[in-house]
C-alpha cells in the first residue's frame, strides 16, 4: 500500500480520498526542514501547500518518493529540477483556487481604494474620522494586469464587470484571447504608463523576479495603487515602502511577501498599506477543491500510473493509463534491448510508432524507451528524468508517428545511432498485451522478452546450433526458448535464447569464441 505524507494544512477531504483509493496517509503539519528530512524516506508521496519547502536536500533523502502534489498553484517552493533529476513527478492543481484568488485581488483592490482596514480600525477605536478616509472609485479607471493566465483572466472579467478598463501585459497572451477577454494587450512600459491600479498575476520565476523593481515603480503614474496576490519577490518591497511614504504610490495591498511567514517586513507600517497573510486561496470552496483534486491525482498516479497536471511529466489520462501499460513495458524493453547492446556513446535515438500505437499519447512511451536505453549506464534513470538525462548526454531523441500499414497491427521501432553504428529493434504486442520482439537490425525474429537471454550474431553456416546447444548443455544451462532469424541464406544470423538462469561472463565469453560467432551478449529484462 503506497504511503503519503501531508505536511501542510489541507482540507480533511484529502485524507478521505487517499484512504478511499487505497493509499495510506500520515498528516504531520509544521515540520522543520530537518524533521521532514528525517521521515521523508518512508513515503511514496508528499502532499503540500506553500509552507513546505521541497528542496534538493529533502529530495536527496526521499528514497521512495514518487510524487509531490501541490494542493494549489504556485510551485516555487518545490525544486522541480532536483525532483525531475530524482524521478519524482511534481503535480499541482492549476484551477482549484483561481476564482478564490482572483476574488481576493478584487477585494484588496477595493480595500486599498477605500482604505477599508484603516477605516475599520479607526471606527472601532471610536474615532469617527469621516473626513480622513477619502477614497477612489474603480469605475473607468485603468487596471494594468501583469500576467493574464487563469487568475489574471478572472480578475480581468470581474474588473470589466466593475466598469474598469483593463490593459494586460503577458508575453503568452494571444491577440485573439485578449480580444475575447476584452482587454488591451500592451507592453510592460505601456502598462506602467497607463495604469491607475496594477495587479500582478505571474508565477515567481527567474524572469519575473523583481518585475516591479524600483526603477519601474518610479515610472508608474502618481497615485497608482498596487496589488500583489501572486508571490513575494515579484515586487520590490522596500521601493514600495519608500514610494508610499513619498506619496507617489497612493496605496498598496500585499497578500504575499518575500519571506513567509512574514512576521516582520519592510512594508509594515507604511501609509495606506493593506496586508493579508497569504490568504489568496483561503476559502472553504477553494481548499475543498484543491485538497480533493491533489488527493485524486496523487492516488491515481501511485495506484494506476495516470498522470495529471504534472509539471515534469507528460500527462497520462486515467483512461489511457491501462491502455498504455503494456506498451510502456514493450517500449522500455525495446529501449533496454538496444541499450544493453550499445557499448559506445549514444548519439541519437529515433522511436517510430506505427499502427494502433500511433493513435495513442506516445510521449510517455518515448520516455519509457529512453529509460530502458539509458538504464544499463545509469542506475537511477526513470521515466521522469530520462529526457533530461538524455539531453545532458547529448543524445538527440526523435519521435515519429507513421500513418502507414506495418507488418503488425501495432509496432514500435527503436533505432539507436552510436559513434560506430546504427542498430534498430522493433516490437509489437501479441494479444494486445504481451510484448514481442519482431525485428532486430531489420531481420525478422519473433521472441518474447525473458528475464535472462542470450543474444548471438553469427555466420549462417551449418553446425552452429549444435555447438551452442552442446556448450549450454555441458555447462548445465537449460534453454527455455530458442529463436532464430537471418538476413539471407548463408548471411548474417541472429539467435535469441531464453535461459533459466543468469549467465556468467566466462560462459558468455566461451560462447563468443565459438566458431562463426561474431557477438555474444547476456541480456536481462
Ligand atoms: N495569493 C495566493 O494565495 C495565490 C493563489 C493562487 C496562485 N497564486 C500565484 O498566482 C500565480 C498565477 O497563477 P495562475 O493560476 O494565474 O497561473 P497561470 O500560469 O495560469 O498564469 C500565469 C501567467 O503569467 C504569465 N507570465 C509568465 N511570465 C511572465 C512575464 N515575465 N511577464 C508577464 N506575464 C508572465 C504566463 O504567460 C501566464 O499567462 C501563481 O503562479 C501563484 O504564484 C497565489
Ligand atoms: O499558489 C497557490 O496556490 C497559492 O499561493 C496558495 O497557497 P497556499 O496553498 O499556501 O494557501
Amino acid at each position: 500500500m503506497p504511503k503519503v505524507l501531508i505536511s501542510d494544512e489541507l482540507s480533511p477531504r484529502a485524507v478521505e480520498i487517499f484512504k478511499e483509493r487505497g493509499v495510506d496517509v500520515d498528516v504531520k503539519v509544521g515540520l522543520k526542514p530537518d524533521q521532514l528530512r528525517a521521515i521523508i524516506g518512508a513515503y511514496d508521496g508528499l502532499a503540500i501547500r506553500s509552507a513546505t519547502k521541497v528542496t534538493a536536500e529533502v529530495l536527496a533523502v526521499a528514497e521512495k518518493l514518487k510524487v509531490v502534489g501541490r494542493a494549489g498553484i504556485g510551485v516555487d517552493n518545490v525544486d522541480i529540477k532536483a525532483a525531475t533529476a530524482r524521478g519524482v513527478v511534481v503535480m499541482n492543481t492549476p484551477f482549484g483556487n483561481a476564482i478564490t484568488t482572483a476574488e481576493h485581488a478584487i477585494a484588496l483592490m477595493f480595500a486599498v481604494a477605500r482604505q477599508v482596514p484603516a477605516a475599520d480600525a479607526s471606527t472601532q477605536a471610536g474615532k469617527w474620522e469621516k473626513n480622513r478616509f477619502m477614497g477612489s472609485e474603480l469605475s473607468f479607471k485603468t487596471l494594468g494586469l501583469i500576467g493574464c493566465g487563469n487568475i489574471g483572466s478572472i480578475v480581468a472579467e470581474r474588473a470589466i464587470g466593475l466598469k474598469m478598463r483593463v490593459a494586460a501585459y503577458d508575453p503568452f497572451l494571444s491577440e485573439e484571447r485578449a480580444q475575447a477577454l476584452g482587454v488591451d494587450k500592451v507592453t510592460l512600459d505601456e502598462l506602467i504608463a497607463r495604469a491607475d491600479f496594477i495587479s500582478i498575476h505571474t508565477p515567481l520565476t527567474e524572469q519575473t523576479r523583481n518585475i516591479l523593481g524600483r526603477e519601474r515603480l518610479m515610472k508608474t503614474r502618481k497615485g497608482v495603487r498596487i496589488v500583489n496576490c501572486a508571490r513575494g519577490g515579484l515586487v520590490d518591497e522596500l521601493a514600495v515602502r519608500d514610494l508610499l511614504i513619498s506619496g507617489h504610490i497612493a496605496g498598496a495591498a500585499f497578500d504575499v511577501f518575500s519571506e513567509e511567514p512574514a512576521k516582520q517586513n519592510v512594508l509594515f507600517g507604511a501609509p495606506n498599506l493593506v496586508c493579508t497573510p497569504h490568504l489568496g486561496a483561503s476559502t472553504v470552496e477553494a481548499q475543498e477543491n484543491v485538497a480533493l483534486q491533489v488527493a485524486e491525482q496523487m492516488s491515481d498516479y501511485l495506484m494506476t500510473g495516470a498522470v495529471a497536471n504534472s509539471l515534469n511529466m507528460p500527462n497520462v489520462s486515467a483512461e489511457d493509463a491501462p491502455r498504455l501499460a503494456p506498451y510502456l513495458k514493450l517500449a522500455e524493453n525495446l529501449g533496454s534491448f538496444a541499450g544493453q547492446l550499445t557499448e559506445t556513446g549514444i548519439k541519437a535515438v529515433s522511436i517510430e510508432y506505427e499502427g494502433t500505437v500511433a493513435a495513442l499519447n506516445v510521449k510517455p512511451l518515448t520516455q519509457a524507451v529512453i529509460t530502458g536505453l539509458l538504464r544499463p549506464q545509469l542506475e537511477n534513470v526513470n521515466m521522469v528524468n530520462a529526457p533530461i538525462l538524455a539531453r545532458e548526454r547529448g543524445v538527440d531523441v526523435a519521435e515519429v508517428k507513421h500513418d502507414r500499414d506495418s507488418d503488425y497491427q501495432t509496432q514500435i521501432t527503436v533505432t539507436v545511432t552510436t559513434e560506430r553504428r546504427t542498430r534498430s529493434v522493433s516490437g509489437t504486442l501479441f494479444g494486445g498485451k504481451r510484448p514481442r520482439l519482431v525485428y532486430i537490425k531489420g531481420i525478422e525474429i519473433e521472441a518474447e522478452f525473458a528475464p535472462n537471454m542470450l543474444y548471438i550474431t553469427n555466420d549462417d553456416k551449418p553446425g552452429f546450433i549444435g555447438r551452442l546447444g552442446a556448450l549450454l548443455g555441458d555447462t548445465g544451462v537449460n534453454i527455455a526458448t530458442f529463436h532464430l532469424g537471418r538476413d539471407k541464406p548463408g548471411g548474417e544470423a541472429i539467435a535469441l535464447v531464453a535461459v533459466d538462469q543468469k549467465l556468467d561472463g566466462a560462459l558468455v565469453d566461451r560462447i563468443g569464441a565459438l566458431d562463426g560467432v561474431t557477438q555474444a551478449k547476456a541480456l536481462a529484462f
